[in-house]
């Protein structure tokens, strides 16, 4: 994403910043009760005009003509010592892309399979690239952001400082753009 002006991501007032350590409001997101420590995030649907055409250069690359994504954009500020424990992303609200452009520090995040703990791979998430989960990396794998300890790309040391992501996804089949903001009321 070079050149992309990335300092101009610069968010309108919006809604608050929900923020803590252990399990988030935001978890219907996510399967399970993820922990997530040292954190803060909200959901953003008003962007400056400048962080609009970011957002759409991010949606061109990760999304096809035929998906529909969730009308609010998640934005997570992990600091330093912050982290996000394995979880796969919760097929009730969330469908089969999910892409995420990472800021700030840079960051391992680490697949596994489900299945096979055994199969695993690990990205690094340098400050301005775009991660895009889908198919198989979406649904047969968990994902997790590794603490500073833990933060090594192979051999490689990769200290962690405040991270910034910001997060779109694209709505589950078969869900209208009307629904996707209210979470069933089973949740
Ligand atoms: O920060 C990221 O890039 C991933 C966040 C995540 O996995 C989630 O919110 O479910
Ligand atoms: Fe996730």
């Amino acid at each position: 994403m070079a050149g992309t002006g990335l300092l101009a991501l610069r968010t309108l007032p919006g809604p608050s910043w929900v923020r803590g350590s252990g399990p988030s409001v935001l978890n219907r997101l996510r399967d399970a009760a993820v922990a997530i420590h040292g954190f803060r995030e909200t959901e953003k649907s008003r962007w400056s005009e400048a962080s609009r055409a970011i957002l759409q250069r991010v949606q061109a690359a990760a999304f096809g003509p035929g998906q529909t994504l969730l009308s609010s954009v998640h934005v997570l500020d992990l600091e330093a010592r912050g982290y996000i424990k394995p979880h796969v992303d919760s097929i009730k609200f969330c469908g089969a892309t999910i892409a995420g452009l990472s800021l700030l520090s840079p960051s391992v995040m680490r697949l596994v399979h489900t299945q096979e703990p055994g199969e695993w791979l690990e990205l690094l998430l340098e400050p301005g690239s775009l991660y895009i989960l889908r198919g198989s990396a979406r649904y047969d794998f968990s994902h997790e952001i590794l603490r500073d300890e833990e933060s090594f790309f192979g051999e490689r040391r990769i200290p962690r400082g405040r991270r910034i992501s910001v997060i779109c996804r694209s709505l589950p089949e078969g869900m209208g753009p009307g629904e996707s903001g209210q979470p069933p009321a089973a949740c």
